[in-house]
């Protein structure tokens, strides 16, 4: 396992670089904020009629359109959602792409799965935060950054992982630690990590728990409290101190009945449903799902949302939210 940090980036990586940001959603602001404090020249790309032009521009930076910015580029760091990045490209970047020019991503799925086909004379790299746009900036801010992956695709100037690694240290990733991966294994992983641990198994494990202790009998508060709520201050201790520091922490009686428990819940049977999850990234058949999902305007995801937010969890936590000060009334 190969690791980049500062020390191993060479100063003049992005020297007389125009590095152009396509899109300014949850990654795009953090890291054209902190690329551009870091001193790099940071162009951003965006659709005039979108929300983020005016946000890009009270931040300061210097905003245009998506071709404009791709021609201004040598480097064109694709941050808009994985669904619409074929055809953005296809239709307002690549024409202006030049020989030597980079295309960079945050997210492998594009080209892993070869929506996206540049040519041959250009590099084609990745750096991946391994966390949401919104930490990316603060832990840049308090002077430290959050851990990352690079990969690279394609070199075709000989100097792709050096300016792959300028972008990841001026957006703060090379403090922490940046670990060298190939596009295929970021894809897949990251596609694993978020349906079957960071967004989809939480969140269903957390509402199992609450609707139990609900359907118990429990208040719907302390049902909140417990399954929901809490889960932040225990998974803090493990960040920073592994599942040891986090036992240490907690209870002998926490620990005993965590350690003797916990596998009524999770079972074989969830291992092999996570090994469902992967195969069917591995497969393509996730892939395929997302893109026929994209074709009909997201009408299912619209749905899923429109239920999520129904769920009871939803409002009992969020009136305890505003009644602890957490989350502001809207
Ligand atoms: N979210 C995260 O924390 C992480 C994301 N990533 C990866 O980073 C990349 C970007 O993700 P993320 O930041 O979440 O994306 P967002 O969904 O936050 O991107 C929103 C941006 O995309 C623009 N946009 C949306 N639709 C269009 C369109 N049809 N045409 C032009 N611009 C459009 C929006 O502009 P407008 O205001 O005009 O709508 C906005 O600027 C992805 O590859 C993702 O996988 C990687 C690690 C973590
Ligand atoms: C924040 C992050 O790393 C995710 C979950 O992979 C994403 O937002 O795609
Ligand atoms: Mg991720
Ligand atoms: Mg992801």
């Amino acid at each position: 396992m190969k690791m980049y940090y500062d020390a191993d980036v060479n100063a003049d990586a992005l020297k007389d670089k125009t590095v152009a940001v396509i899109g300014y959603g949850s990654q795009g602001r953090a890291q054209s904020r902190n690329m551009a404090d870091s001193g790099v020249n940071v162009v951003v790309g965006l659709r005039e009629n979108g929300s983020s032009w005016n946000l890009a521009k009270e931040d300061g930076m210097n905003v245009m359109s998506i071709s404009d910015a791709a021609k201004e580029a040598d480097i064109i760091h694709i941050l808009l959602p994985d669904e619409i990045q074929e055809d953005v490209y296809n239709d307002q970047i690549a024409e202006y792409v030049e020989s030597g020019n980079t295309i960079s991503f945050s997210h492998g799925y594009n080209i892993h799965f070869g929506l996206i086909k540049p040519g041959e004379d250009v590099n084609i790299v990745m750096f991946a935060p391994k966390g949401p746009g919104s930490r990316v900036r603060t832990t840049y801010l308090d002077g430290f950054g959050i851990p990352g992956l690079v990969a690279i695709e394609q070199d075709a100037t000989g100097d792709a992982l050096q300016l792959a690694l300028g972008m990841a240290k001026a957006t703060g990733l090379t403090k922490a630690g940046v670990i060298e991966t190939t596009f295929k294994e970021e894809t897949e992983t990251d596609l694993f990590g978020e349906q079957a641990v960071l967004c989809g198994g939480i969140t269903a494990l957390i509402n199992a728990g609450f609707q139990t202790l609900v359907e118990a009998g429990y208040q719907p508060e302390i049902a909140y409290f417990e399954t929901c709520h809490e889960v932040k201050l225990i998974v803090d201790d493990i960040y920073e101190n592994g599942f040891g520091g986090m036992w240490k922490d907690v209870s002998n009686t926490a620990e005993y009945g965590g350690l003797t428990r916990r596998d009524y819940v999770i079972t074989e049977e969830t291992k092999k449903g996570m090994k469902k999850v992967l195969s069917e990234i591995q497969d393509g058949t996730f892939k395929k799902q997302f893109a026929d999902e994209n074709a009909t305007d997201g009408a299912n995801l619209k749905e899923m949302r429109a239920a999520e937010e129904q769920e009871d969890i939803e409002t009992v936590g969020k009136r305890l939210r505003i009644a602890c000060g957490l989350q502001k009334e809207d």
